[in-house]
């Protein structure tokens, strides 16, 4: 099958079909380094990183472009406000989003650029906009054009009468739906020089310019939040075509995080920060979460959601180290068709988990049975298909703090044996009571023991994470 993608822009799934055969070229949106990241900050992150795994998994050499919007008022007014320098600012925030993004085992971006970086490529197609008479400079500003751009509104279904760009009124601006390119220098605030005067750039021009830059003319798809489509990717299309570039083939835009119906957000007061979220659960957990639902949904945070999600990553996490004890080592092995046709489909996650679900049953059931080369084989091919999701428990990503405390279990595994094999003989000697007494003396000391067809196993009892409490985090 082919993998289909909803693209935006034509409002239907199309079959997605490469620039150049066996190549992918992927923009995202990254974050305005500002603040502390929510957990909304990151589905996008989350979401599209699947996307490139599975373009990676089916064999093709991926771009992958996720910027940093290190320039923008927002930066500028909070830096200022908290007296500290906005380049210290904005690199604090960059690296909180770097963290969250490994902590959560988003793979890093082919390239990760910043906008303050890039202010050669921006002042070069303002200076090709201008030539081709879409852009105009005014009062040190420079402005796009709205109206000499017959496609504008295409992506965004907006008509013309109905365009604000929600940006004040600019010294010159020629007609309020035009949206500002190059912002004139400010008193006491960062700035660049171009051939209109310093100034800084609109957060627009960011990005087409660094897409453009780094993926060609024309590349494939174009991903971010769909609070993005309009202005923000609107705009980076008008940029882009009449500067005379192809831009995005593909647009995929996918759903907010919300809480009480509202999309999570600093301005509303009901986010979460990644750190205030991992005190509730694990990072694999968290991430599981975050993607079980289709990117372009809507996900509706509540604490009793994320546990729930949790204890279904536990579920397969648990399934995989029974398999690993009891029936040999799992390797990675391949994906299910079923699992493939759910991601074909516009990247059908919650198919996928179904099938994920329905594969742990069956190894289970064969692990029960005795039939451990099914029970492996099937281990093999659910890690293959968590692993595509960003989310196989026996990744090594997550296992670093497991490395550290490897060594104690083992230790721990020598004695507890020892517990059980004295156990073993009591009850062959049907002494029940020197049987009860290891087994509840392993339980207060938070060993469970099960006995399996293939001996007694034993387990550390779960840390009940569920009874802390974490509330939203109030609005800055
Ligand atoms: N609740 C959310 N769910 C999904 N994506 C979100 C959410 N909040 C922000 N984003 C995404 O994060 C990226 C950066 O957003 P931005 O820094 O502008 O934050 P914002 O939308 O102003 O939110 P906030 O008010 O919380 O700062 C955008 O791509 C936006 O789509
Ligand atoms: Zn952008």
């Amino acid at each position: 099958m082919t993998l289909r993608l909803y693209d935006t822009e034509t409002r239907a799934l199309r079959d997605f079909r490469p620039l150049t055969p066996g190549h992918a070229s992927v923009y995202l949106c990254g974050a305005t380094v500002q603040g502390e990241p929510h957990i909304g900050h990151v589905r996008s992150g989350v979401a599209f990183d699947v996307l490139r795994r599975w373009l990676l998994a089916t064999g093709y050499d991926v771009a992958f472009v996720r910027n940093v919007t290190d320039i923008d008022d927002k930066i500028l007014r909070k830096a200022d406000e908290a007296g500290r320098p906005w380049w210290e600012w904005k690199s604090t925030y960059e690296r909180a989003f770097t963290r969250a993004y490994d902590q959560l085992g988003v793979l890093p971006p082919s390239v990760e650029p910043r906008a303050t970086g890039h202010v050669t490529q921006m002042v070069e197609m303002i200076e090709r906009l201008i030539e081709r008479g879409h852009a105009y400079a005014a009062s040190g500003n420079v402005y796009f054009d709205v109206l000499s751009y017959p496609g504008y509104g295409a992506l965004s279904g907006h008509k013309l009468d109905d365009v604000h760009q929600g940006e004040s009124a600019g010294e010159g601006k020629r007609d309020p739906r035009d949206f500002t390119l190059w912002k004139a220098e400010k008193p006491g605030e960062p700035s660049w020089p171009t051939p209109w005067g310093r100034g800084r750039p609109g957060w627009h021009l960011e990005c087409s310019a660094m897409a453009v830059y780094y993926l060609g003319s024309s590349f494939d798809i174009h991903c971010g939040g769909m609070d993005l489509v309009f202005p923000h990717h609107e705009n980076e299309v008008a940029q882009a075509k009449c500067a005379g570039d192809g831009f995005a083939d593909y647009w995929l835009h996918n759903g907010w995080v919300t809480m009480g119906g509202e999309k999570m957000s600093k301005s509303l007061g009901n986010v979460l920060s990644i750190p205030n979220v991992l005190k509730l659960v694990r990072p694999q957990e968290l991430r599981y979460y975050l993607g079980s639902a289709h990117y372009r949904s809507m996900l509706e945070y509540s604490e009793e959601a994320l546990h729930t999600g949790a204890a279904a990553f536990r579920g397969i996490e648990a399934f995989l180290q029974r398999v690993n004890v009891r029936a040999g080592a799992v390797s990675v092995g391949s994906w299910t068709e079923a699992f493939a046709a759910a991601l074909d489909d516009d990247l059908g996650v919650p198919a996928a988990l179904a099938e994920i679900h329905g594969q742990v049953t069956a190894g289970n059931r064969a692990l029960e049975s005795g039939d451990h080369k099914s029970a492996v084989d099937i281990a093999s091919s659910v890690r293959a298909m968590m692993g595509i999701l960003g989310v196989d428990p026996m990744d090594e990503h997550w296992n670093e703090a497991s490395a550290r405390s490897e060594a104690a279990t083992s230790a721990l595994d020598v004695l507890i044996r020892a517990e059980l094999d004295r156990r073993q003989q009591a009850k062959a000697g049907k002494d029940w009571a020197v049987a009860d007494d290891i087994r509840d003396r392993l339980a207060r000391a938070g060993i469970e023991v099960t006995d399996t067809p293939d001996g007694p196993e034993w387990a550390l009892r779960e840390r009940d994470r569920s009874k802390q409490k974490t509330n939203p985090e109030g609005g800055n």
